[in-house]
């Protein structure tokens, strides 16, 4: 049985009279001790689609449709009792500031010794000595000493593993990282990725991680789910995906990642356009309008997902092979090729 198993959910929000659909028909599975990205630009609906399986979407008049089941049990439409007993629990969210997950006026250490003491019946003594533990394994300094330090006093980094650990206090099965490096610098963003990467040997967590950037996915992630405009454009393992993306947009996403070797390009290349409006998605493909290969046939109906690969699906009609190379997605010039 597959840790987490998503099918067909959707969202929508009540805006003006009528229902705005952010997330549409998402399907996924994720495995025991699996890291799955999942990856799209601002607006997309990653962070809806995280907060709807949590339990996390409190909007008065929203209508969540589909299944999500975690170990078997259906989460979408859980009493929320129920969903915050098997949140902190089981399921743990991290997320982009720290800050959020911590409240300023206490020191670090006494609530990540509350959150252990929400959900096990261990004494003041024990719960602190679990936190020192937790800090020390996410490679804090001194956990002992850092554990009295108030959340401002730490650098962001180390709020940042401060914030994991917390998560990770009752052994979660799932972690949701939402975007958990965006506001760090790069070294520091680089050890935080290893630290997630760690996280399934050390604790046996599955990943669950929502990111903008295909670079974090590269370094992270087993398997990939592209999504645009609140739908699946693109799934499958990473390293498929990346050799060979069926989607036309996960194709400009790769090509927008900086090349880890050779030249670098002066100006990568950009994807024209925006995402539509919610409102005003084509009738048909909803990445119609900034498509290089648009057809006639894209113009009606949302493609289907179709295999195009071992475990890789993209909702794309057009073939993935002798596609010509769209002039957008190839790289700009190089400094090297600049003239003199
Ligand atoms: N409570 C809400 N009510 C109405 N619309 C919402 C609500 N929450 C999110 N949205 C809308 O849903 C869309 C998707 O938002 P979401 O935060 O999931 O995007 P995202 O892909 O995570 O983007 P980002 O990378 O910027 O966080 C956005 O257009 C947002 O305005």
């Amino acid at each position: 049985m597959p840790l987490l198993e998503v099918r067909d959910l959707c969202v929508s929000f009540p805006s003006g009279g009528r229902m705005i659909p952010i997330v549409e028909h998402v399907s996924f599975t994720l495995g025991e001790r699996e890291i799955l990205g999942l990856v799209g630009e601002s607006g997309s609906g990653k962070s809806v689609t995280a907060m709807a399986i949590m339990g996390l979407i409190d909007s008065p008049g929203v209508r969540i449709t589909g299944s999500a089941l975690f170990r078997g049990q259906e989460l979408v439409g859980l009493p929320p009792a129920r969903m915050r007993r098997l949140r902190g629990k089981q399921i743990a969210m991290i997320f982009q500031d720290p800050m959020t997950a911590f409240t300023p006026v206490y020191t670090i250490g006494w609530q990540i010794d509350e959150q252990i003491r929400a959900h096990e019946r261990v004494t003041r003594r024990q719960a602190r000595a679990r936190t020192v533990q937790l800090l020390g394994e996410m490679g804090v300094p001194d956990p002992a000493r850092t554990a009295n330090r108030y959340p401002h006093q730490l650098s962001g980094g180390l709020r940042q593993r401060a914030m994991i650990a917390m998560a990770l206090s009752c052994n979660p099965a799932l972690l949701i990282a939402d975007e958990p490096t965006t506001a760090l610098d790069v070294t520091v963003q680089a050890q935080i990725l290893e630290l997630v990467r760690s996280l399934r040997a050390t604790h046996g967590s599955s990943v669950l991680m929502i990111t903008h950037d295909m670079g974090v996915v590269a370094e992270t992630c087993d398997s990939t789910l592209v999504l645009y405009s609140g739908r699946v454009a693109e799934t499958g393992p990473t390293d498929l995906l990346f050799a060979h993306p069926g989607h036309p947009y996960t194709a400009a996403l790769l090509a927008s990642i900086p090349p880890l070797d050779g030249p670098r390009p002066e100006r990568l290349p950009t994807i024209a356009g925006a995402p539509p409006a919610p409102l005003d998605r084509p009738a048909g493909c909803a990445f119609d309008p900034r498509c290089d290969y648009v057809h006639e046939s894209c113009r009606f109906v949302p493609p289907p997902l179709i295999p195009v690969g071992a475990g890789q699906e993209a909702a794309c009609v057009l073939p993935t092979e002798g596609r010509p190379l769209s002039p957008r997605h190839v790289a700009a010039p190089t400094t090297q090729d600049a003239p003199a």
